[in-house]
Order: C-alpha cells, then sequence, then structure tokens
C-alpha cells in the first residue's frame, strides 16, 4: 500500500543533493545547524508536501510552524468561515478575516510569513466521496478536526494512501497528541479507537470550550511530530501523548501497541478507496448530533418544544412559568434570563423530582445555551412526572440573542 511517490520522504529523498536559495540559509539557518538536521533536513522540508485537515484551533498553529520552516507545499482544507468567537485560539484569522473562508485566511497569513511555499486551498469539507482525491498529493496528513467522523475518514483514508496521520484533539484544558499509520507496524486511529465514542459523551469547544493556549500547544507539537517525520527524525514509536494544563507533570504518554492485525482499517486486506467512498461515517459516529426523539426520547406531545418568540409572548402576558436554565453554573454567572433558576443538568439528572414540585401549577420551561441539554432534561422531567406541562426553547440562549434581544449577551 505504501505509495513511494506519495508519502513521506524516504532516506534516499533526504540524502539527494539538496540545493537551496542563499537566502535560504540565511532564513533558515538557526534550524539548519542543529544536529541530526543540517542541509539534508531543510531540503527535505522544502521538497515534502503536508496537508492541514482544519485550519482551527489546531489548524493555525501547525500550519503557522509549518510554514516557517519551509515546508515546500501546505495544502489547507477548511469549508468554514472565520467567526469573531474563533479569534480566542485560531491566531491565524483577525478581525479583518471574520467572515472570509479559513482555508484563505490561513492561506493570506503563511504565505505572509513565507511567500516562497506553495500553499494550495481548499474551501470545501472533507467527505468520503472527495478524501482520497484531496489528500493522494500530500506526504503528510494532519488531523486539526474537531468531530469524530472526519478523524475516522482521515485514518481510513491515510491507510488506504500509506501516508501518516498527525492527529490532535484539545477541549477544556486537556489534549491529546498522536502519530497513526506510521512507522515499523504503527496503529490506525481505528486499531486504537475500534468503535467511536457516543455522541452525547462528546463535545464541540463551542459546547464544552477550550483554553486557547491549549490548541496552541498540541497544534505546534502537530507540526513538531510532522517536522520529525520529514526529516528523519522521528524513532517511529506510536505514543499517545497526553496533556493536562492544570496537573503538573503537564504530559504524560503512554506506548500505544502496534498495527491490530484484525483491525478493519489496516489489519488483513486493509482499507479499500471503494470502501472509504461506500462508508457513512457520520452514521457510524452516531449522527451529527444526538436526536432525541429518534433515540425514543420523545420530545412530548407537539408544542413541546418552544421557539424563543413563544417564550417572549409567555414573558409579555404574564404567564406563569418556571423558568430553568441548565447551563454549568460557571455559564449561568455570564449571562441569564431574569427569572430564571438555575439547575446544571447533571444536578437535576441526578435527582429530577427534588427541581420541580408535584402540583407545579404552570408551565415548566427549561432553557440552555443551544437548545440540546434543554431538550434531555424536559424528556427527564416529562418521564418523571408526567402530570406537569414541561418545553424547552429551541436553539437556547443562542436564538434568544439573536432574534429577540441582540443586548443579550452570546457566547
Ligand atoms: N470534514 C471536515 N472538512 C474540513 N474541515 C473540517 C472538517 N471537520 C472539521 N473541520 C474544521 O476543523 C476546524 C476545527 O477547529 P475548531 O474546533 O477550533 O473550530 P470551530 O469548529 O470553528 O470551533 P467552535 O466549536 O468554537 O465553533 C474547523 O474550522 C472546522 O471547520
Amino acid at each position: 500500500m505504501q505509495d513511494v511517490e506519495n508519502t513521506a520522504l524516504s532516506e534516499s529523498d533526504l540524502s539527494r543533493s539538496p540545493s537551496l536559495h542563499r537566502d535560504d540559509y540565511l532564513r533558515y539557518g538557526r534550524q539548519m545547524i542543529l544536529e541530526g538536521f543540517g542541509l539534508p533536513g531543510q531540503a527535505g522540508l522544502q521538497r515534502s508536501s503536508v496537508v492541514v485537515v482544519g485550519a482551527g484551533g489546531l489548524g493555525c498553529p501547525a500550519l503557522q510552524y509549518l510554514a516557517a520552516s519551509g515546508v515546500g507545499r501546505i495544502g489547507i482544507i477548511d469549508h468554514d468561515m472565520v467567526e469573531l468567537s474563533n479569534l480566542q485560539r485560531q491566531i491565524l484569522h483577525n478581525e479583518s478575516t471574520v467572515g472570509v473562508y479559513k482555508a484563505i485566511s490561513a492561506a493570506q497569513a503563511i504565505q505572509k510569513l513565507n511567500s516562497k511555499i506553495q500553499v494550495d486551498i481548499i474551501t470545501e469539507a472533507l467527505h468520503s466521496s472527495n478524501a482520497i482525491a484531496l489528500l493522494y498529493p500530500y506526504n503528510v496528513i494532519l488531523d486539526c478536526t474537531d468531530n469524530a467522523p472526519t478523524r475516522y475518514l482521515l485514518s481510513d483514508t491515510a491507510v488506504s494512501l500509506g501516508k501518516p496521520l498527525v492527529s490532535g484533539a484539545a477541549q477544556k484544558f486537556e489534549g491529546q497528541l498522536s502519530v497513526y499509520n506510521f512507522g515499523d507496524n504503527g496503529p490506525c486511529y481505528r486499531c486504537i479507537f475500534p468503535r467511536p465514542p457516543a455522541m452525547e459523551t462528546v463535545g464541540t469547544c463551542e459546547e464544552t470550550g477550550v483554553l486557547g493556549a491549549v490548541t496552541g500547544v498540541i497544534g505546534t507539537m502537530q507540526a513538531l511530530e510532522t517536522i520529525r517525520i520529514i526529516t528523519g527524525l522521528h524513532d517511529g514509536k506510536p505514543t499517545l501523548l497526553l496533556y493536562s494544563a492544570l496537573t503538573v507533570p503537564f504530559f504524560r504518554s503512554v506506548k500505544l501497541r502496534s498495527k491490530k492485525p484484525s483491525c478493519i482499517a489496516c489489519g488483513g486486506d486493509g482499507v479499500k478507496n471503494g470502501t472509504i467512498e461506500e462508508t457513512d461515517y457520520v452514521a457510524f459516529c452516531g449522527g451529527v448530533r444526538p436526536n432525541w426523539e429518534q433515540k425514543g426520547l420523545s420530545s412530548g406531545s407537539p408544542g413541546a418544544r418552544i421557539r424563543v418568540q413563544e417564550l417572549k409572548d409567555m414573558f409579555e402576558s404574564n404567564t406563569q412559568i418556571t423558568l430553568i436554565d441548565v447551563r454549568p453554573t460557571i455559564e449561568f454567572g455570564i449571562c441569564q434570563l431574569s427569572g430564571s433558576k438555575n439547575v446544571p443538568l447533571p444536578q437535576l439528572l441526578a435527582d429530577p423530582n427534588s427541581h420541580i414540585s408535584d402540583d407545579e401549577s404552570g408551565q415548566v420551561v427549561i432553557v440552555c445555551r443551544l437548545g440540546n441539554d434543554s431538550q434531555i432534561a424536559a424528556d427527564t422531567f416529562r418521564e418523571s412526572k408526567p402530570n406537569i406541562v414541561v418545553k424547552d426553547v429551541i436553539g437556547g440562549l443562542r436564538a434568544w440573542s439573536r432574534e429577540i434581544d441582540p443586548l443579550f449577551p452570546i457566547y
């Protein structure tokens, strides 16, 4: 499966008589004088090509260091556009590129840093029918995305194309880093995580929060691992690096086992291009968002979910409601609707009966930030107190801010 033309540079590539422009000796001199790097290392970087999937929190620092180090060709794949809430960590974007495709914004930034490298801009989402074609031209693939379907798709594609996959993840105060499908018998992502996590146990940065500098640490290390692979400085030992910004020592590493012979992707006959195209990665990972109706957690009778306009109407007509906000206390402290009481979702799930009384005379309305947790809370109440009218707010406080009160803080 290893495609010699298109995989990480071989020893013969690195020892081929290198030629650099005169300015490059000055530009890259600080790394060229490093033991084991030298002129072959720099020339290897210049001849290599790398694709970064996701130009967000991880992709930005990774791209920055890859461009600065002189990787000759860099592809950037991201279908999303820059938003104000990205600027806290997605350091290649800025106020003037809000609304611009991230792939374009990031490309502009790294071309300013290094105008001599080739940058390919791809503003479409990576999915099973374009992955092989989009990733084929590059030596190393970086997973800087934030969702399980893309992780499995990237891993299968990397296996199929015989390319190393440098995978990063960051959430809250923590991050993870690993290189898959590399070295002597290195495992793929599926060998280590054969089944996706349950959808309700994972969340995006939007849902769970992330400290910007944590993505900086992991994204930078993704660039570092990539440079080690290209220049032959990587020992190829499969390792999962775990980082926690709040716990000393900050880094721990876990030795990973070799490729699993029974792995459906890299064991046996291996994954075929056709298999990737036929796989519904979103379905494999349980759907884009948990759909509580489909999971049998009915959302009650028609009208069980209300729009923010209906909530406003209830306020204005003085309808008697018990308004429960199920966000974490720290978020409730940032902003809240007047008259709402805070019962964080885990507390509510642990003991739903203690938060509303049996003779609740009005309606119970549940709100959260985006309208997902409120559905879980409402279904839990309906099960424990079937005689009480429980509604939840579609789109949550985000929708309230967008549609009703533009002065209400959005985060
Ligand atoms: N299949 C995919 N193809 C291309 N880009 C992807 C794919 N999946 C995820 N991404 C990109 O990966 C990036 C992940 O970065 P990050 O989580 O920091 O950003 P975000 O999604 O903007 O964050 P937030 O959760 O705060 O909205 C995003 O820019 C997203 O568009």
